[in-house]
């Protein structure tokens, strides 16, 4: 809890539970601008992907030079025409709505444990401080296998299936549409992002075959206290490529290089495009995988849903040997993809209270 005992804040005039107070130098709007007509993340049109992929080379070229150029200096971009129809979000927002809604005794019939990381979930913990958030997690292929260990050195894998509730009855199926749609959007950006590396459009698709994506359905209900916690704290996506959407509340920032945040227009007709941890390894440090928070309010209750794509949890993560040279030594050792998300989801479950692995720990020291 970030509540020292010099602050204005008093734990007894708390509307909420301590846990979710957030530091002072960590809150909203704390010594950083939020402009309106600040310069926001760049928007990239797909159609000449969607629609003309092998037909208009310097299209698709134009396309690949945008993802490059806001990858380098973003990390985040937008996408719009990107072929995914927004009548199966709707499905999967209404149904997700009567399911948050639901008494919380109904919801824990699915509850999220230490032990299997799908399901209902209303605790879970960034950077060590509670989040203001309720989340459903669910494998898109299904199921996940994760190593039973970090520690371990034998491959011993736990599979862990999908907890779908009863009630309300057309959440998996409407999940599940909203899951191929953006399946095949997640290829096309893997392949996009392949390109903009200079690397053949297919390059990655061994590491992605048999991916260990998720989705997360992300509820931020309406907090009395908004200027002291957040819906998601600081951090970075630790997987391959994040692929969101967000309704028209807003609340996701994103911190730009010179440590401004800066509020990501909410659209519906957009996804906010994250480049995970795995491409900031794959690409040498040319990408970064960049900060980002959640603010909630006090009217509004929001809705998120992320597309984590990630690799296979077989997968090896280092810096793509063709990209290197004399002068761009690697500067990451290689990662066990199923070991490093293993270690992320035991400490964004309870308080480990140690700061949370991140990719820059098996950075090679110069
Ligand atoms: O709700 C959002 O817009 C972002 C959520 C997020 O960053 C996450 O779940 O990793
Ligand atoms: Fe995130």
């Amino acid at each position: 809890m970030g509540v020292s005992s010099d602050e204005k804040v008093l734990v007894q005039d708390l509307k909420i539970d301590p846990a979710y107070v957030v530091s002072p130098e960590f809150r909203p709007n704390k010594g950083i601008g939020l402009c309106e007509d600040v310069e926001n993340i760049p928007v990239i049109d797909l159609t000449p992907v969607l629609a003309h992929y092998n037909h208009e080379p310097q299209a698709l070229g134009e396309v690949v030079a945008q993802v490059e150029k806001a990858a380098v200096e973003w990390g985040f971009f937008q996408v719009v025409n990107h072929g995914v129809p927004l009548t199966l979000l709707d499905e999967v927002e209404a149904e997700a709505k009567k399911f948050f809604e639901l008494p919380i005794e109904e919801k824990r019939k699915v509850q999220r444990t230490f032990d299997c990381p799908l399901g209902y979930y209303d605790g879970e913990f960034t950077k060590n401080v509670k989040d203001w958030k309720e989340v459903f997690d669910f494998a898109v292929q299904g199921s996940l296998d994760l190593p039973k260990s970090f520690y371990d050195d034998e491959e011993e894998v736990v599979i862990h299936k999908n907890q779908w509730p009863d009630n309300p009855p057309k959440l998996r199926e409407s999940c599940e549409n909203w899951a191929s749609a953006v399946e095949r959007l997640a290829f096309k950006l893997v392949e996009l992002l392949s390109l903009s590396l200079g690397l053949p459009a297919n390059y990655f698709n061994k590491y992605f075959e048999n991916h260990s994506a998720s989705i997360r359905l992300n509820y931020y209900d309406k907090c009395p206290s908004p200027d002291l916690v957040l819906g998601v704290s600081r951090h970075k996506d630790g997987g391959g490529l994040t692929v969101l959407v967000q309704d028209e509340v807003g609340g996701l920032e994103v911190r730009r290089r010179d440590g401004e945040w800066i509020r990501v227009f909410p659209r519906r007709d957009a996804f906010v495009i994250n480049i995970g941890a795995l491409f900031q390894v794959w690409s040498n440090n040319k990408y970064q995988s960049i900060e980002h928070r959640v603010v909630v309010n006090e009217h509004k209750e929001r809705f998120s849903v992320p597309f984590f794509f990630n690799p296979s949890h077989k997968s090896n993560i280092a810096p793509i040997p063709i990209l290197l040279d004399s002068h761009n030594f690697a500067k990451y050792h290689p990662i066990n993809w199923g070991k490093f998300r293993k270690m992320k989801n035991d400490g964004n479950f309870k308080n480990l209270g140690i700061e949370d692995l991140q990719i820059e720990h098996y950075a090679i020291k110069a």
